[in-house]
């Protein structure tokens, strides 16, 4: 397989500083190396710069770096769209709000290939709120809304050429949902799989049916992996730690599960903060999920299936 690997060091989208230094810590931790240690290309191809900023501003006083943040998104989403015609995409954030420039970019290419596109959002936020329901103000937890077509971002986010069908959004390992976050979901029909349900029912099961859908309908499949996912003990080098995460087994079954699909089309790789990183330790645990993902395996397996 041939990759490309994209830094997008924006840190405007969250209260806490040190976002921007993502990428170049999943580059100190072998990133690239360890794609290519399992037989791929890739191709590092630096770091994004933001677009010139235009005069943006929305009625909620609490919304933080608006023009900065729509910077950033008018940029991604131009290069994602680019990048995505070519080898599988790995953007290296950055912040969560940049899965509102990667994945509307490329949603943009799935519309041409006339293929749906799938979400897959390992998150332990749900990130939809819309402009007027932030209460933080911090515009990464805005992303999905926005690329899912929710109200309110016209004129101000960039226009989305094709909002991907909420039903086609499958979030794993939720455990901290803001009130109108919950209604929105709800309304919209994106499928929730919240920590409970991954304790009643194991991870296999919910990601399995999930992958036989995207399979069945011949979409394209997004994954986008904000470090909080994962339980704070093995992975702290993130802003908004939840305790009650994904497990160290839970997350590399997952990532193996997506290998054996062959499904995955582009991958965010996001919320990576070093600063508050424990000697690489996050850094370090992403890098190894996605080698899973990319398909190390501690065996061989006789058959290649996620069945
Ligand atoms: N990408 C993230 N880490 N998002 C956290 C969002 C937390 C909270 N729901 C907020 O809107 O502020
Ligand atoms: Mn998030
Ligand atoms: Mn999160």
């Amino acid at each position: 397989m041939h990759c490309t690997l994209l830094g997008v060091p924006v840190q405007s989208g969250t209260g806490r500083r040190g976002c921007d230094m993502g990428p170049n810590g999943l580059r100190a931790a072998g990133l690239a190396e360890a794609i290519a240690a399992l037989g791929h290309t890739v191709r590092d191809v630096g770091d994004l710069k933001p677009a010139p900023q235009r005069p943006v501003s929305h009625p909620n006083a609490s919304i933080k770096a608006l023009p900065e943040t729509v910077a950033w998104l008018d940029a991604l989403v131009e290069k994602a769209y680019e990048l995505s015609a070519g080898a599988l995409p790995i953007f290296m954030g950055g912040d969560h709000v940049m899965a509102a420039g990667t994945v509307a970019g490329v949603a943009g290419h799935a519309k041409d290939k006339g293929r749906p596109l799938f979400v897959l959002w390992l998150d332990a936020h749900p990130d939809f709120h819309t402009l007027e329901s932030t209460e933080s103000g911090n515009l990464h937890g805005t992303p999905a809304a926005y690329f899912t077509g929710q109200e309110g971002f016209s004129g101000i986010y960039p226009d989305l050429v094709a909002p991907v069908d909420p039903a086609n959004v499958c979030m794993v390992g939720i455990r901290s949902v803001d009130p109108a976050e919950r209604t929105g979901l709800r309304q919209a029909g994106v499928t929730v799989h919240d920590m409970r349900a991954i304790d009643e029912n194991g991870i296999a099961v919910l990601i399995k049916a999930f992958l036989e859908r995207v399979e069945a309908e011949n979409g394209m499949l997004h994954v986008s992996f904000d470090v909080d996912f994962l339980d704070p003990s093995i992975a702290p080098g993130v802003g908004t730690t939840v305790p009650g995460g994904a497990t160290f087994r839970e997350a590399h079954l997952v990532m193996e599960m997506l290998h054996d699909s062959g499904l995955v089309t582009s991958l965010d790789l996001v919320e990576l903060n070093p600063f508050l990183d424990e000697r690489g330790k996050a850094a370090i645990l992403l890098t190894e999920l996605t080698a899973s993902l990319f398909g190390r395996q501690v065996m061989d397996r006789p058959t290649r299936s996620y069945g």
